[in-house]
């Protein structure tokens, strides 16, 4: 029998202080298939002032996976999260966008065919406007749909992450699990009207942060239910085609993901490695005959 493509292809190098790279570790295997590659960064450097904190990270993302990032404060997580949303543009290397390269930062021309949705850290949302409001708030601003169709989508949309009868609320009136639902919602929530509808991956930062074991458990379940391999509070299939969740929490790898990658320190402390532990299974696995 032949065995499946294999799909590794994962440099990442981290700097600890100054300009010494420490670490930087490779698998790589040439791919059969790439048409189902979504995001792939290849080699991407970056820097704050003197701060080199990505030093040539290459990670591809494929169409229905559901992938984690675990790793210790200040490694550069959410950098690399801005940098496959379009928000910061690497100093080196690039980042491809369904195998096109994707020039500085995020324009509407290039961003067609994927909707890249970042789900930030702190809810972020717009303290003096209603929750239908956060959650539509793209729509009312971007798109020719009518205002009810807007609020009736808002209210599905909700639905769809188990919130029901908030529409009116501000931001201040819910708890720290609402309002990541409701930036849940404002992320998956997309102009229905339009002829083609895009595949979508979702960035998480730090989904779970401050939140208690049962409230992260619900939020952990509910990133689950948005992909397209779950089901969302109403029975209907998740309409994200693929993930990445950034966290501290090892309870969240393993409860929201399918594979990891994860920044190790060991010692000396400035060490970190990359674990591959899924993939190097599957390597495994597709070598044995
Ligand atoms: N815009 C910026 N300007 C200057 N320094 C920055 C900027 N963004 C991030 N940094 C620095 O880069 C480093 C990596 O930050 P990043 O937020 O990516 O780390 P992280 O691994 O996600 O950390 P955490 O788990 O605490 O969120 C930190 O030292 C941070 O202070």
């Amino acid at each position: 029998m032949v065995s499946p493509a294999v799909s590794i292809s994962y440099t990442l190098s981290v700097y600890a202080t100054g300009a010494h790279k420490i670490e930087n570790l490779s698998v790589n295997k040439e791919l059969e298939d790439e048409s189902d590659v979504l995001i792939e960064c290849r080699d991407v450097y970056k820097s704050f002032g003197e701060k080199h904190i990505l030093g040539g990270v290459s990670l591809k993302i494929r169409h229905g996976e559901a992938v984690g990032i675990i790793g210790p404060s200040g490694t550069g997580k959410s950098t690399i999260l801005k940098i496959m949303a379009g928000l910061l543009a690497p100093d080196k290397g690039e980042v491809l966008i369904r195998g096109k390269t994707r020039h500085g930062l995020i324009s509407d021309e290039e961003i067609s065919g994927l909707r890249i949705g970042l789900v930030f850290q702190s809810a972020a949302l717009f303290d003096s406007l209603t929750v239908r409001e956060n959650v539509g708030f793209l729509l009312y601003e971007n798109s020719t749909m009518h205002e009810d169709q807007i609020a009736e989508l808002v209210t599905e949309t909700l639905a769809a992450v188990g919130l029901k009868g908030v529409e009116e609320r501000l931001p201040s009136e819910l708890s720290g699990g609402m309002k990541k639902r409701v930036a849940l919602a404002r992320s998956i929530i997309y102009d229905t009207t339009k002829d083609a509808i895009e595949p979508e991956v979702l960035l998480y930062d730090e989904p779970t942060a401050g939140l208690d074991p049962i409230a992260s458990t619900v939020v952990e379940d509910l990133i689950r239910s948005v992909h397209m391999k779950g089901e969302d509070a109403l029975g209907k299939p998740g309409k994200i085609a693929s993930y990445i969740v950034v966290t501290h929490q090892h309870s969240t790898i393993r409860r929201a993901v399918d594979r990891q990658v994860s920044y190790s320190p060991f010692v000396p402390q400035f060490c970190f490695a990359l674990f591959l532990l899924t993939e190097l299974e599957r390597l495994f696995l597709s070598s044995v005959p």
